[in-house]
């Protein structure tokens, strides 16, 4: 494709001579012949510095902030380059699937893609999702590493889905997407906004920053037009709605304070719960076979995605019947000797350990006992308001490790545990510390093992130095629960 054809597309003047565009690359080592180079100032590097490399292997242009000298291509300099350059990249990665939605919120991103792709499948469409899982499809799933990929496997990614046959795809904007601009370009019908607490203060300086990221999911990505699904019962979600005027998008509510869909009533049972929803002035009875009131949150947020995109309803609200539970999230890995069960959820916030927790209590006649930690290498101010959720919430708090990167793992710890109240156990070492709630538990109780989810290891150092040691919260429960039974020491 010419590089004055894309110019074209996306509204832009061609600042030089015209190219043959073979590809699009944000890191030099990728560059091949006829490559649009990004070069962008990062956390760690400076990829205006790998400018003259890139071009030496064959890029046609550069796209970048400064003047930085480019000699040999066209150069692109704007303020914003990472959004420059998913404009000119967007039109490049063709087909694209033709119903895009987006979901921003601090949790609950990946339950409501992963739901959103669940009932779109069930009312026939062909669907996908992007993100912390990776791209889920109807029978694959590929890791990508990140909950939102850079902008050039993103678009890569969507255009192989669309040749694949998928017309209808859910992915996740976390907020390092979106102030990178790694999820711009082709056209986006929906956005939905989950909710939003503490987490990522490392990376953005204060909640109002952290909110104002997972704004611009709403006043610029989703097309001009189209729908804002808000969750309507979190202390942000008015905020959320006047920006989504603001902009003049549709708004569609959803929560017990939902004028769009209204959550009427909801009442635990065994294995799920029965909701009672009101849309477009009919009253549903709705058994949701998933438990708690946050997957409800997210069942409601995803179908709304979906009837904000031209669902039918009786369709829509008869396939919430059947979503299976999403890898990782409130997932049952085993019953102990004793009867308890035991839950594998990704919690890895106050917000959402208290969420979890709160799901799980309905269900519990003696004692819920919780596993945690917090991430190395990640916002240190989220670690004590854990701790102080799952002592003030939990039976028994036994704080453990979760990927302590290149952080030390008893110093995480010792942060977590200063927000616990006297009681919580510390076992550094997560299969001991999960092997130790197991033993613990009996008939009537529940054990949580929070954090990891999905998760298929424990990252530790960082760097160079940076290993990943195969770890999986189910399997470990698994093995325990079996020695347990075996009348081994688990
Ligand atoms: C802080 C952060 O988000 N960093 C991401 C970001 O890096 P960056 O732009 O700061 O890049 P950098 O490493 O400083 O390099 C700058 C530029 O120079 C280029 N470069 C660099 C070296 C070189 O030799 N040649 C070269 O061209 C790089 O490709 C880059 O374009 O862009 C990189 C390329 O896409 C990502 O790999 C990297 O993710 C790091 C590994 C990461 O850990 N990110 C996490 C925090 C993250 O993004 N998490 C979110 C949120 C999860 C949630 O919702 O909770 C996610 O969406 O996954
Ligand atoms: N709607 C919600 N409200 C509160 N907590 C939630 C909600 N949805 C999920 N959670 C909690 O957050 C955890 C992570 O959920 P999920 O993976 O769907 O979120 P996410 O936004 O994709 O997270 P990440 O930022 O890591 O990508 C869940 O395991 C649960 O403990
Ligand atoms: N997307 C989140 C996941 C955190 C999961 C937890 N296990 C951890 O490592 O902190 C992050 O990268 O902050
Ligand atoms: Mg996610």
């Amino acid at each position: 494709m010419k590089l004055s054809a894309l110019c074209a597309t996306a509204g832009l003047a061609l600042p030089g001579p015209d190219a043959e565009v073979t590809g699009f690359a944000i890191d030099h080592r990728k560059v091949a012949p006829g490559t649009v180079f990004g070069a962008f100032k990062g956390a760690r590097f400076n990829g205006e510095d790998y400018i003259a490399d890139a071009i030496a292997s064959g890029a046609v242009a550069v796209v970048s902030a400064s003047e930085a000298p480019v000699e040999g291509a066209v150069s692109f300099v704007d303020s914003e380059p990472r959004r420059l350059f998913a404009q000119l990249a967007a039109p490049f990665y063709r087909p694209v699937p033709e119903t895009l939605v987006a979901v921003t919120g601090t949790n609950g991103k990946t339950s409501t893609v992963e739901l959103t792709r669940q009932i779109w499948n069930m009312v026939g469409e062909r669907a996908a999702s992007i993100g912390t899982l990776g791209v889920t499809t109807g029978d694959a799933r590929v890791s990508t590493g990140l909950t939102t990929p850079d902008v050039v496997t993103f678009l890569g990614n969507l255009a192989g889905l669309a040749r694949e046959g998928v017309s209808h795809v859910a992915y996740e904007a976390s907020s390092h997407g979106l102030s990178q601009y790694r999820i711009e370009g082709p056209r986006v019908a929906a956005g939905a906004f989950t909710n939003l607490s503490r987490d990522h203060l490392d990376y953005h300086a204060t909640m109002e920053e952290y909110f104002a990221a997972k704004m611009r999911l709403f006043g610029e990505v989703v097309a001009d037009a189209g729908t804002a699904v808000i969750w309507a019962d979190d202390v942000w979600s008015q905020r959320a709605i006047v920006h989504a005027r603001a902009r003049g998008l549709k708004v569609f509510t959803v929560g017990e304070q939902g004028e769009d869909m209204r959550l009427a009533a909801r009442t635990p049972g065994g294995l799920g719960q029965q909701l009672e929803v009101q849309y477009a002035g009919v009253s549903r009875m709705i058994p949701l076979p998933l438990i708690g009131a946050y997957q409800a949150a997210n069942a409601l947020v995803a179908a709304g995605l979906v009837l904000a995109t031209g669902g039918n309803a009786d369709l829509v609200f008869d396939a919430m019947k059947r979503l299976v539970t999403v890898r990782g999230r409130l997932e049952r890995a085993a019953i102990t000797p004793s009867g308890a069960p035991v839950y594998v959820d990704y919690a890895h916030t106050p917000d959402g350990l208290e969420a979890a927790i709160a799901a799980l209590r309905p269900h519990v006649s003696g004692r819920l006992i919780v596993v945690f930690g917090a991430g190395g290498d990640r916002d240190t101010g989220k670690r004590a308001p854990m701790g102080r959720v799952a002592s003030e919430l939990a039976d028994i708090a036994i704080v453990t490790d979760d990927n302590p990167r290149g952080e030390d793992p008893a110093a995480i710890r010792a942060m977590v545990l200063e927000g616990t109240q006297a009681g919580a156990r510390e076992i550094g070492d997560r299969r001991e510390a999960i092997g130790a709630a197991l033993a613990e538990a009996k008939g009537g109780d529940i054990v949580l093992i929070a954090g990891k989810g999905h998760e298929q290891g424990q990252i530790i150092g960082r760097g160079e130095a940076m290993r990943v040691l195969p770890f999986d919260d189910v399997d470990v429960a698994r093995e325990m629960a079996g020695a347990l039974a075996k009348g081994g020491d688990a």
